[in-house]
């Protein structure tokens, strides 16, 4: 992620010289307070489109809007990167039928994360037991849109448009700076469709 207004959250932790540098530095100490996990609810305050069935006791549950294939190369460079353009997977009565391989999960969700929290997603169980996982990675605080996560199939697998694939969880965190990285904002513009169900 790239971070706006570098905003060091330092702690005196006045721990002797043993200690790692991270904490000698003052930008990590075991006794900060944090790494706090909200409640369900907490989360649900900070989401948007929701049903009450997607509010669990420690996160809330994410829907797959869109499940898209890549189909062209994406680059990671030292200087950039491009994501590779993707094709939606088409929906026989609206249900996704998913052979083995690798999709991009858009969610439905609009998601924004507080300052003083970091993010994270788990994949529903019931995707593990079905041979699939979904691969995610954090989420910035002051980071707002809607995300998107690799599902990994290994397995067939059917899966309904707007049905509970994730659940996402925050925590209270330290961080220096807020998210001003190049998916701020994602599939929230202002005339775009309010989520891609159709
Ligand atoms: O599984 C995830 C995890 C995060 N995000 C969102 C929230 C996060 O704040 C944002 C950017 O993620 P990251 O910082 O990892 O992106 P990057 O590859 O470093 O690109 P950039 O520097 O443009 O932000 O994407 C997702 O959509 N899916």
């Amino acid at each position: 992620m790239r971070a706006a207004g570098l905003n060091a959250d330092r702690v005196d932790t006045g721990s002797p010289s043993t200690l790692p540098a991270a904490v000698r530095n003052g930008f990590y100490s075991p006794l900060t307070p944090g790494g706090m996990f909200r409640s369900g609810s907490y989360v649900a305050s900070c989401l948007s489109d929701l049903a009450d069935e997607q509010v669990q006791p420690n996160g809330v549950d994410l829907t797959a809007a869109k499940i898209l294939e890549q189909v062209e190369p994406g680059r990671v460079g030292t200087d950039g990167k491009t994501v590779g353009s993707r094709e939606p997977v088409a929906t026989d009565n609206d249900v996704f039928g998913l052979d083995p391989g690798g999709y991009i999960v858009q969610y439905a969700e609009t998601i924004a994360v507080p300052e003083n929290h970091v993010g994270f997603l788990y994949p529903r169980s019931t995707l593990l037991r079905n041979s699939c996982m979904l691969n995610t990675a954090v989420w910035d605080a002051g980071y707002e849109g809607r995300g998107e996560g690799l599902l990994q199939v290994h397995h067939p697998i059917r899966i309904e448009r707007g049905a509970r694939v994730a659940q996402f969880v925050l925590a209270e965190a330290a961080h220096n700076g807020v998210y001003d990285g190049s998916y701020q904002g994602e599939r929230t513009g202002a005339g775009a469709p309010r989520d891609e169900r159709e």
